[in-house]
């Protein structure tokens, strides 16, 4: 018998603090000639509606606006409805954008992809994408948690608004921003003016993609970490390691810091493998995949980075050597 199969569609999940420049990305996406047809998603809190009359004309009948307050609150139920409607109604589209508002935590609406079998059927995260408004970081960070949450969990950040901020501030809340999120992509933006290709259609969250951690990055930033709540942390082992032994550690981690953690991303050097196996997760949801052949001359060095809210960096190192296989 034939098996139906259908298409699957990329969702990329917009966040940011309020007038940091979301609605400008928006509009690129759906103004640049990128050959996507975009199906917009947006989440407003109270009755005004300005951004949706901004990004309406654009994109006619296709845009869906979820009114009923927030999105990470009404998200199961709202979200996956109008996700599912698109295909119902056969509506013509390449790739789901959702614009979060301004408050949002972005992890339930990442969660509910990876959770809702029947958007799994249809849909999949591509990545999620942060605006940050270079200027008001500060203020942000300090007095607004899902500030910290919406840069932790970010596969791409644009630090937009570079124009109000001197080249020496530019470089201290890059420093700052990579200390939140070593493995995210940074982009310096003015209104937003990012390469749409560097933000649709990359793959963040696909155990088949390439996968790279940098620890030049982040052993540089390292320096610069301070007391803020969220913060990357970097762990690196030369050993081979036993899969076991890490599959145990892994789920401690996840009962004992699943609350507090929200990514990470591991190359692994494990016994008797040729091959890199690497593995990522989103709070307590993880997978793992085998990736390229090491290298010859490549040195076969483990490499995890966790992102999360007050990490012991120290117990995760014992952790990790607990691992060396014997
Ligand atoms: N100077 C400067 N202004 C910008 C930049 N990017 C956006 N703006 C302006 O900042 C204001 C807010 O931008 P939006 O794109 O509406 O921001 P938003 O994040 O969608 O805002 P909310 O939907 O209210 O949360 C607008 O007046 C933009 O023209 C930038 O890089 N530099």
């Amino acid at each position: 018998m034939l098996s139906m199969s259908h298409k699957e569609y990329p969702v990329t999940v917009v966040t940011g603090f309020l007038g940091s420049g979301k609605t400008t990305l928006l509009n690129r996406m759906l103004q640049e000639n990128h050959g996507k047809k975009i199906a917009v998603i947006l989440n407003e809190i109270g009755d005004v509606n300005l951004d949706s009359e901004l990004v309406v004309q654009s994109i006619g009948e296709e845009l869906k606006i979820m009114n009923n307050g927030c999105v990470c609150c009404t998200v199961r139920g709202d979200l996956t409805k109008i996700c599912l409607d698109l295909i119902k109604k056969k509506i013509d589209f390449d790739h789901v954008v959702i614009e979060t508002t301004g408050m949002a935590d972005p992890s339930p609406v990442a969660q509910t992809f990876f959770m809702d079998e029947n958007l799994r059927k249809y849909f999949f995260l591509d990545a999620v994408v942060t605006v940050v408004d270079a200027k008001y970081i500060d203020q942000n960070l300090a007095e607004i948690k899902e500030t910290q949450d919406q840069i932790g969990f970010a596969d791409v950040i644009l630090l937009n608004k570079i124009d109000t901020i001197s080249d020496e501030r530019v470089k201290e809340v890059e420093a700052k921003v990579k200390s939140i999120n070593s493995i995210a992509k940074i982009f310096k933006t003015v209104n937003s003016n990012v390469q749409i290709g560097e933000v649709l259609g990359i793959n963040a969250f696909d155990l088949q993609a390439r996968t790279e951690i940098d620890p030049e990055i982040t052993k540089e930033y390292h320096e610069h970490s301070h007391d803020d709540a969220i913060q990357s942390i970097y762990l690196e082992e030369t050993r081979a390691l036993d899969m076991e032994r890490l599959n145990r550690f892994m789920q401690l981690v996840m009962s004992e810091l699943g609350n507090q953690v929200l990514r990470y991303k591991g190359i692994l050097n494990v016994k008797g493998e040729s091959k890199r196996i690497v593995f990522q997760g989103v709070h307590t949801t993880m997978g793992s995949n085998e990736d390229r052949n090491w290298n010859e001359n490549e040195e076969r060095k483990t490499r995890i980075v966790f992102i999360g809210r007050h990490l012991p960096k120290d117990v995760l190192e014992e952790g990790l050597a607990l691992c060396v296989a014997k």
